[in-house]
């Protein structure tokens, strides 16, 4: 039990109204969106209402604190603390009647998304997206409540249409290729299974936004809660450590408004595709090769992996092959620069166990299509094909567990 005094905000203070709506109240989200939108220059004007998705467990210790919490921004040479005003709501997923509800508000204008490529069905848990909403698709065709995050989504969308709220914008932010147009494509299937006369009004009220999302955010562990009571004075029971490095790329229109992220440091471009090539396959290309080359040669972080010679060649070798076959104008070798030392920061404890899971879909989307581009032009990558056997080896091993806990929704306070 702490002696200092629990982290909250004070009575009668003002909160920013809610505008954006969260699905998945991990770290990530909380690192890097919230952090974009109270870095904006009209960050007064922009709160968030943010819900889990699997368990209440990351929603409590926020809500009893007002949503506030410390973002720990962990340098090479210190740490740096703030607390984030911006989250001004934290609910179980399960809420949907409060989920319902700021839906059909015509002030909320954005609801963002990071739910892992698992929860939008890309992944080992049915054989195609669309075949893992099925489930949810009979749900909502007998007015039963959806539980998948895009059924759920899905739900309150059709809410917000049937009061006439207006136009509103989807940004998923997790790391997948056109995600935009991936979550487009799975509500649209789902209205045409479940209610076809809403799909015209999805396509005309509803953007997609696609986006390429970036900062380093490990799982939360009991230390970092002591650090962050350590720089700030104050008990908090959901903190997050992050890398200084974020960036944030996305495309598409916002019909109702956005915060000025551009201000923070966000990019906005009409193609959001070769950013997201570069960094699935320069960051986390070399993540997962990484996990698998690390974990085979007994480290356990990133940073260990990497003072590794033989895992760092590895990882070189990836990086000058996939250079290869990325435009020359996205300036990949600056991008490498920067990403060396950020994954030399040893202070940043990300655990390889963590990055290891669901591996074999994440070789298929950021090693893999190196891979192939150097067969089609003759060469082999035998370090690529290291990685891949030790990933295999280690998905069969009998010390493969999961890393510790299933999600940063449950967080070491709760
Ligand atoms: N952590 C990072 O460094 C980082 C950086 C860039 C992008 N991202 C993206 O953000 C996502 C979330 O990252 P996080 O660090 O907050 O992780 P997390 O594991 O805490 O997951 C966040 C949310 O996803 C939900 N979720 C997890 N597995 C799910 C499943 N199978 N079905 C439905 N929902 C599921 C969790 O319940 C939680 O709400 C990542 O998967 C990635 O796509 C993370
Ligand atoms: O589960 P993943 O592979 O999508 O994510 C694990 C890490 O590679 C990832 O979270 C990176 O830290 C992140 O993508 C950096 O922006």
């Amino acid at each position: 039990m702490s002696a200092l005094p629990r982290l909250g905000r004070a009575p009668g203070a003002v909160v920013p109204p809610v505008r954006i709506v969260h699905l998945g109240l991990g770290a990530f989200h909380r690192s890097h969106q919230v952090w974009f939108t109270a870095n904006a220059s009209d960050a007064a004007e922009w709160g968030i209402a943010a819900f889990t998705v699997r368990s209440p467990d990351a929603a409590r210790p926020l809500a009893e604190q007002g949503g506030l919490f410390t973002l720990v921004e962990r340098g090479p040479d210190g740490d740096r603390a703030t607390v984030l005003p911006n989250l001004v709501e934290a609910h179980d997923g399960a809420d949907l009647p409060r989920f319902r509800e700021l839906l059909a508000d015509p002030s909320v204008a954005i609801v963002t998304l990071t739910v892992t490529e698992r929860g939008y069905g890309v992944g080992p848990d049915a054989p195609t997206p669309e075949a893992f909403h099925a489930d949810d698709v009979a749900r909502l065709t007998a007015g039963r409540d959806p539980v998948t995050p895009l059924g759920r989504l899905y739900d309150g969308l059709r809410h917000r249409h049937a009061v006439g709220a207006g136009p509103i914008t989807v940004v998923p932010c997790d790391n997948l290729p056109d995600n935009g147009a991936l979550v487009a494509r799975l509500l649209r299937g789902i209205a045409d299974r479940v209610d076809p006369a809403f799909r015209a009004a999805l396509e005309q009220d509803v953007s997609f936004v696609s986006t390429s999302v970036d900062r380093i955010t490990p799982r939360t562990t009991a230390h970092d809660l002591e650090a962050a009571g350590r720089l700030t004075g104050a008990d908090d029971h959901a903190p997050v450590v992050a890398e200084p490095f974020a960036d944030w790329v996305l495309a598409g229109r916002f019909p109702a408004g956005r915060p000025n992220w551009e201000s923070a440091g966000a990019t906005f471009t009409d193609d959001v595709g070769p950013y997201t090539t570069r960094k699935l396959w320069l960051l986390n290309g070399a993540h997962t090769m990484l996990a698998a080359r690390g974990l085979s040669r007994g480290h356990e972080t990133v940073a260990a992996a990497m003072a590794d010679p033989v895992v760092a060649d590895d990882v070189e070798a990836f990086w000058a092959a996939a250079v290869r076959h990325l435009p020359a104008d996205l300036e990949p070798d600056r991008y490498l620069a920067r990403l060396r030392s950020r994954f030399a920061n040893g202070r940043i404890e990300h655990r390889l166990r963590q990055i290891q899971q669901d591996a074999p879909l994440k070789i298929r989307l950021r090693i893999l299509p190196v891979l192939e581009a150097e067969h089609a032009e003759g060469r082999a990558l035998p370090a690529a094909d290291r990685a891949i056997a030790d990933a295999a080896a280690f998905e069969t091993s009998s010390t493969h567990a999961p890393a510790d806990g299933p999600d940063h929704e449950r967080t070491p306070a709760s």
